[in-house]
């Protein structure tokens, strides 16, 4: 199993692993204020829905602590400030906005209390998000496990494992459950361009547990699936629509559409917290687009010439008809995705 900690608050400061530096050089970048986790949440030094929720949380923790020697009024008004800041650090996982509301709404019950009893309750609720969210992958795992066949091959993109959330992972949490319950899986990892989550994150933690596996170039998908070397694809998620689109990695969409045609079971995997019950389709799912760079560079070094143009979203939209389920910590959605999420709500 990973042994290391994402996220990690200690000693005052908030520790995240610096995914950028993977797997070159194992780095903890220490956040020791609120803006320097809005800067860690941006430059994607914690990346995934799951890991910037939590991360936002004690973000707020931290602006707790910078103004809690101001009057009551002014530290609720600078840290319910830091909360709107921290809103809009990323704006498609929905997981960020979810946690940050939640950390709006305790603080808003506790307004009259003490500013010393308000900063306890920050903590003691960005700890509870954290560790709701390892118990949640852990389930994710076990209900996505049943649709794991033996000897799967299985393809997936991006990295949602350890390093996306608090523990264990999602998708990738699927994969390892399958792997320790000896399924004897293989996993075909898409890199996962521009930023090369696959490559760097998702290979670090497969060949750190030994899970047998290939990195793949994201454009050899198609074939694997047409040559019928993939059971099954099995990916993460930043948004869920209620009506099952899903927003995703840049990628995973054209990996759907593949997937279908070629009748390859295509999973999502994500906790609850990431379908967004405030929208009916994908339409509504605000894509971030990032900097060029991020395309014309790789590790700084310029492979695309001066002067050209670039498109860079940083996901992309998958329709519910090209889903098969949706693997939850409360079990598998099928179709008909809108009225069996939003049975979730009862
Ligand atoms: C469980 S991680 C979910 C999701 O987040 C990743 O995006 P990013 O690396 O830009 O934060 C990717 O879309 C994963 O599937």
């Amino acid at each position: 199993m990973a042994q290391f900690n994402t996220i990690e608050f200690k000693d005052g400061v908030l520790k995240l692993i610096d995914q950028r530096k993977l797997p070159l050089s194992f780095e903890i970048f220490e956040c020791k204020n609120y803006r320097e986790v809005d800067f860690a949440i941006k430059d994607m030094v914690v990346r995934g829905a799951p890991a910037i929720g939590v991360t936002a949380a004690y973000g707020v923790y931290l602006a707790a602590l910078e103004y809690k020697n101001l009057t009551k009024e002014e530290f609720l008004k600078e840290v319910l400030r830091a909360c709107d800041i921290l809103y809009v650090s990323r704006p498609t996982a929905v997981n960020l906005m979810w946690a940050i509301n939640r950390m709006r709404d305790l603080i808003n019950t506790l307004k009259e209390d003490s500013i010393d009893k308000i900063c306890d309750a920050i903590k003691d609720e960005a700890d509870k998000i954290a560790k709701e969210d390892e118990n949640i992958n852990k389930k994710i795992a076990e209900h996505g496990n049943n649709i794991i066949p033996q000897n799967a091959r299985i393809l997936t993109h991006c990295n949602t494992g350890a390093l996306a959330t608090s523990a264990y992972g999602t998708a990738l949490g699927v994969i390892r459950e399958a792997h320790y319950s000896g399924k004897n899986i293989f996993v075909y990892a898409d890199e996962t361009r521009p930023r090369l989550q696959g490559a760097r994150l998702t290979a670090f933690e497969l060949v750190k547990e030994k899970i047998p596996a290939k990195l793949i170039p994201d454009n050899a998908a198609a074939t694997l699936i047409r040559d019928g070397k993939v059971d099954v694809i099995i990916v993460g998620a930043d948004r869920i629509a209620l009506n099952g689109d899903t927003a995703n990695k840049i990628g995973t969409f054209m990996l759907s559409v593949i997937a279908k045609v070629y009748n390859v079971p295509f999973y999502i995997a994500a906790p609850t917290s990431t379908i967004d019950f405030n929208i009916e389709s994908g339409k509504e799912i605000v894509i971030e687009e990032r900097d060029s760079r991020e395309v014309t560079h790789i590790e700084g070094i310029r492979i695309a010439p001066e002067g050209i143009d670039v498109y860079n979203p940083a996901f992309d939209v998958t329709p519910n008809e090209n889903i098969t389920g949706i693997i939850t910590e409360k079990g598998i959605i099928t179709k008909p995705f809108r009225e069996n999420i939003l049975k979730l709500k009862l």
